[in-house]
């Protein structure tokens, strides 16, 4: 295998991204396919952010010479909602989060399959792959995909995966994070600079006639919001703020998409609707596999997360789809949305300021068809599925030469 020379990411300032590549479609690779084979380590249990990174780099990395596998500690949706099914998936189930007697098995996967290199996605999956890269004797790579210190609102899960992840992050061989914000974060936490490498989440580019130019909507509006509805996703913000908005006689409704991390959290946002009057104004869809389709139908994306974001998944799905995202200022998202040109950016729990924007969006005040085509074209500029792809493999590359 040739391999090129790596590409030396230095992490650029927050809020900076390095200059866009051209929008002209990329030259296609010059190596062989799919010549190197890589074992990405994941929970499983969700399709969700993450799982979505692991699934793009499973279709896209064999373009740029590395044949993915996936090992599933926690199997689940990922292996049920995946379209790279073209990749091999080894469910390693572990019964517990301390049951460490499963980094054997995988490195049995890894010296039987001939991996060469391990690529590990959650503080889990991390210590996890540490361990059974060690006994493989194969380098380690961590994706770092949030803030684990700040990943949910469960404090002892934050606090068990925070030390996990100090505890091992050092002992990776290369880092990557999804966003410039984390870079920072881990680089706070004592990461050494020359392990790090920001890759920017990337997300495909769509046909024109999904994202098509689009006018100023008229009434009624709509607004998506994308997510495993989880705490601290924010929709309870977002259901007061709609609630605003219709006090206010504008005619907004929410398409509500993705699942509930638990049926308590699902009963006690319903009853928020409920209570708001909000039933025939907010359509819940549940888990669907055609998000594309779903933008296809809204006129925004609203995330109003309070806390712990990388690089949203959505809010790069829905600026591909050519929408203006209106979301809050919390870690990486503002990265990717930029303030008054592809949407607005809130301050975190604030009902008015997000209700203001939507209605700033809708009320003809905005150059809405404007703000929906810099979106597409930053989205191209920045967040192509190749473009991460193809810095993850420069990562692999530059770590792979330098051990001979
Ligand atoms: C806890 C955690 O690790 N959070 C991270 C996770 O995103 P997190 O899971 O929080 O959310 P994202 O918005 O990034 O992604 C959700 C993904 O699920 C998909 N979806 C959702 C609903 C549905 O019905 N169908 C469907 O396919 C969406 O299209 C999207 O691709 O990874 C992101 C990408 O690195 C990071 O920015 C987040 O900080
Ligand atoms: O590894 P673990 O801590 O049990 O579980 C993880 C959660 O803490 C995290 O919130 C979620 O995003 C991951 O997908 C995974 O489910």
């Amino acid at each position: 295998m040739s391999l090129s020379p790596a590409p030396i990411l230095t992490p650029p300032a927050i809020g900076v991204l390095p200059p866009g590549p051209s929008r002209a479609p990329a030259p296609p690779p010059e190596r062989p396919a799919a010549t190197v084979k890589v074992l990405h380590v994941v929970n499983g249990e969700h399709y969700s952010g993450a799982e979505r990174v692991q699934d793009l780099l499973g279709l896209t990395l064999p373009q740029f010479g590395y044949a993915v596998g996936f090992a599933s500690l926690k199997p689940g949706k990922f292996g049920d909602h995946r379209n790279s099914i073209d990749s091999p998936l080894y469910e390693v189930p572990m019964r517990g989060r301390w049951d460490l007697g499963v980094a054997r098995r995988l490195a049995n996967v890894i010296r039987q399959e001939e991996y060469s290199l391990v690529h590990a996605h959650t503080p889990r999956s991390l210590l996890v792959s540490y361990l059974a890269s060690r006994l493989a004797g194969v380098p380690l790579v961590y994706h770092v995909h949030s803030p684990a210190s700040r990943d949910s609102t469960r404090r002892l899960a934050n606090w068990a995966n925070h030390w996990v992840e100090r505890g091992c992050a050092n002992r990776a061989d290369r880092l990557l994070t999804v966003s410039p914000t984390l870079t920072e974060h881990m680089r706070r936490m004592g990461v050494s600079p020359d392990k790090l490498h920001c890759v920017l989440n990337g997300v495909p580019r769509l046909p024109e006639e999904v994202a098509r130019r689009r006018r100023q909507p008229i009434a009624p509006f709509n607004v998506a919001m994308i997510a495993l509805f989880r705490p601290r996703k924010g929709v309870e913000v977002l259901l007061d703020a709609l609630a605003a908005l219709r006090a206010r006689e504008l005619d907004v409704r929410l398409e509500a998409i993705g699942p509930f991390e638990t049926p308590e959290y699902e009963q006690q946002v319903r009853a928020r609707v409920k209570k708001l009057g909000l039933e025939e104004h907010v359509h819940w869809s549940g888990f669907t596999d055609d998000v594309n389709a779903a933008l296809a139908g809204v006129d925004a994306l609203a995330l109003p997360s309070l806390f712990g974001e990388g690089l949203p998944m959505v809010v790069l799905e829905a600026m591909a789809a050519g929408l203006p995202v209106v979301a809050t200022r919390c870690e990486g998202t503002t990265e990717a949305i930029l303030h008054r040109e592809t949407g607005f950016i809130v301050e975190p729990g604030s009902v008015n300021q997000l209700a203001d924007a939507l209605e700033e969006l809708f009320n003809g005040d905005t150059d809405y068809p404007r703000m929906a085509l810099a979106a597409r074209e930053r989205h191209a500029d920045h967040f192509s599925t190749e473009a991460m792809a193809r810095s993850v493999a420069g990562v692999y590359d530059g770590l792979l030469r330098s051990r001979g």
